[in-house]
């Protein structure tokens, strides 16, 4: 994105952990950082955004936060969309961003009654250092070229596609408790838990190093990381059997109906 392309005015509703992440992928060490103006809620975090940030401001409101914005990015929780929303007026020449999970887009027109252009988007908490990629839908050049900025975009068909790449984000905190299920098993045999913690996380560590060689494909990581008949292939083949892995992707199926 050059300088000239770039969303010079960006509002958040909503600045929580998302929110947070956003405005520091979007300031931190940034030469021209955009202007970003953000609503009053959470007092503390957004003082602080405000103080750390020279181009951040908090607003008196969500209005003033829309009226102030080209792009505004709507990060409240599911459940308090309506109290953050009802009744704000939304100019058609504004960009929306719903980062909401499972707030679909009919949903959200629905609740602004604007003819503003609507983007839904997943930004994981790696947008903090500019290295997540960013799914949206649909397709739209100033949203892109926003979460472009913060690590890339992967823009999809539809909204069914959409919600596909929106399940998988739901895997992540199973992962990490993956991580601590092995740090306890360690633990529980009499290690110290210190030394569990590190081990675990340096192992997982060299795991996410290695899938960021895209020349390999996962199979092919798989493999190359299993010796026949050897511990990796002994455990893959009694705990993740196809049983469990069937398993996997029915609790998907099932969280992928209710999005
Ligand atoms: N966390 C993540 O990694 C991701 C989250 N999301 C989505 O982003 C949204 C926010 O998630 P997350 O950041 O984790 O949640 P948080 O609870 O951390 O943040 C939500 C923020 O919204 C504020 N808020 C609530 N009501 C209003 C209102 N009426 N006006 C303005 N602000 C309000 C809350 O303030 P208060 O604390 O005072 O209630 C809080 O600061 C969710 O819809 C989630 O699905 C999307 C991608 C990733």
């Amino acid at each position: 994105m050059t300088e000239e392309d770039a969303v010079k005015r960006i509002g958040i509703i909503g600045v929580g952990e998302i929110g947070r992440a956003i405005v520091a992928g979007l300031c931190d060490g940034a030469d021209r950082p955009p202007e970003v103006f953000l609503s009053p809620r959470g007092a503390g975090t957004v003082a602080e955004l405000s103080e750390r940030y020279a181009s951040v401001r908090v607003c008196a409101g969500n209005q003033e936060v829309v009226d102030r914005s080209e792009v505004v990015i709507i990060a409240v929780r599911r459940h308090d969309r309506h109290d953050a929303l009802a009744g704000l007026r939304v100019a058609g020449d504004k960009v929306v961003v719903n980062v909401m999970a499972g707030v679909g887009t009919d949903d959200l027109r629905r609740t602004l009654a604007t003819d503003a252009p609507l983007v839904r988007a997943i930004p994981l908490p790696t947008v903090r250092e500019r290295r997540s990629v960013t799914v949206t839908y649909p397709s739209h050049p100033v949203a892109d070229s926003l979460f472009e900025h913060l690590g890339g975009v992967l823009p999809v068909a539809d909204e069914a596609a959409f919600n596909v790449f929106s399940a998988l984000t739901g895997t992540l905190t199973t992962h990490y408790s993956y991580l601590a299920t092995l740090t306890r098993w360690t633990a529980d045999h009499g290690i110290d838990p210190g030394d569990a913690d590190r081990y675990v996380r340096g192992l997982f560590q060299g795991v996410g190093r290695s899938l960021g060689d895209e020349t390999r494909s996962l199979h092919q990581l798989a493999a190359d990381h299993e010796t026949p008949k050897g511990n990796n292939e002994r455990i893959r083949t009694t705990w993740f059997t196809p049983a469990n892995a069937q398993a996997l992707g029915k609790a998907l199926d099932d969280l992928l109906a209710d999005l």
